[in-house]
């Protein structure tokens, strides 16, 4: 459903006849219901590489398809609709809350549906929330949540997710864990998300990218990956994320 053709990204303001990468090589096929971790260690290119899924970033090299659809013969903002990236750090637009949570169906000339935004506000515990206040008013955490909710309520087929719990407590950080879930379970969308939480990712994941190296060094079932990752580099991956957690 997802295809990812020998995806290469220079680093950026490098010129293009430098042969140096900040990414290459990335292939993968990605089918409706996957569930996939994207780990490794900081600077490794996380975030530019699901950056580069939509779009946000464009290749230098490769190709992408959706639905054998090539990303060059769609138009950018549609195929940013389908396959959509939530940031670590939400940005708010201007205006209230509600605003906010509309502005992709506007976008979109989508119908607002506001049964939804209420049942998603519910399950990411912002029922309280008041509707009406200044977005860029609220605490960290709760932007990243309606960031999120704003890009579900475009129903993509991807979701790309980059660390969408980083500025949650535990309470809020297993709401929204439920509330994916949920999700997945009912939507079947494919999730890509970015963690440093590797019990999170042992949670929800059915599959595990492990960046290094300028590229996709393992790609496994999740289960398989933490039980007996096949390369030096994720075995001590997985082996220091233990160690960080035990020292916490
Ligand atoms: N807009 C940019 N301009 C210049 N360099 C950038 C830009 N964005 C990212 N980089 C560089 O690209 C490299 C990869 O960054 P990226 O944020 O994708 O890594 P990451 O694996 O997501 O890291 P982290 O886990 O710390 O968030 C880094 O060296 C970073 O400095």
């Amino acid at each position: 459903m997802f295809e990812i053709k020998q995806l290469a990204k220079r680093p950026f303001h490098m010129n293009k006849t430098d042969d140096k990468y900040l990414l290459s090589n990335i292939s993968a096929e990605v089918v409706r219901g996957e569930w996939i971790s994207l780990l490794g260690a900081s600077g490794q290119g996380k975030s530019t590489l699901l950056r580069m899924f939509s779009l946000l970033h464009s290749p230098d090299e490769g190709d992408m398809l959706l639905e054998g659809i090539s990303f060059r013969n769609q138009h950018p903002r549609f195929w940013r609709k389908q396959i959509c990236y939530v940031a670590q750090q939400a940005v708010m637009l201007t205006g209230t809350v509600e605003d906010n949570l509309k502005v992709p169906s506007q976008l979109h000339q989508l119908t607002y549906d506001s049964q939804l935004a209420k049942r998603l506000l519910a399950a990411a515990k912002l029922s309280d929330v008041d509707l009406k206040k200044d977005a860029r008013e609220l605490s960290g955490g709760q932007m990243q949540r309606i960031a999120l909710i704003r890009s579900l309520m475009l129903r993509p087929t991807v979701l790309l997710l980059d660390e969408v719990t980083s500025s949650l407590d535990v309470t809020n950080t297993l709401a929204i864990e439920e509330l994916l879930k949920d999700w997945h379970r009912n939507e079947g969308t494919i999730m890509i998300g970015i963690t440093h939480d590797l019990k999170q990712a042992e949670r929800v994941s059915t599959r595990t990218w492990f960046l290094a190296e300028g590229t996709i060094l393992e790609d496994a079932p999740a289960k398989q990956f933490f039980i007996s990752p096949s390369t030096e580099a994720a075995s001590q991956f997985i082996i220091s994320g233990q160690a960080e957690v035990l020292a916490t």
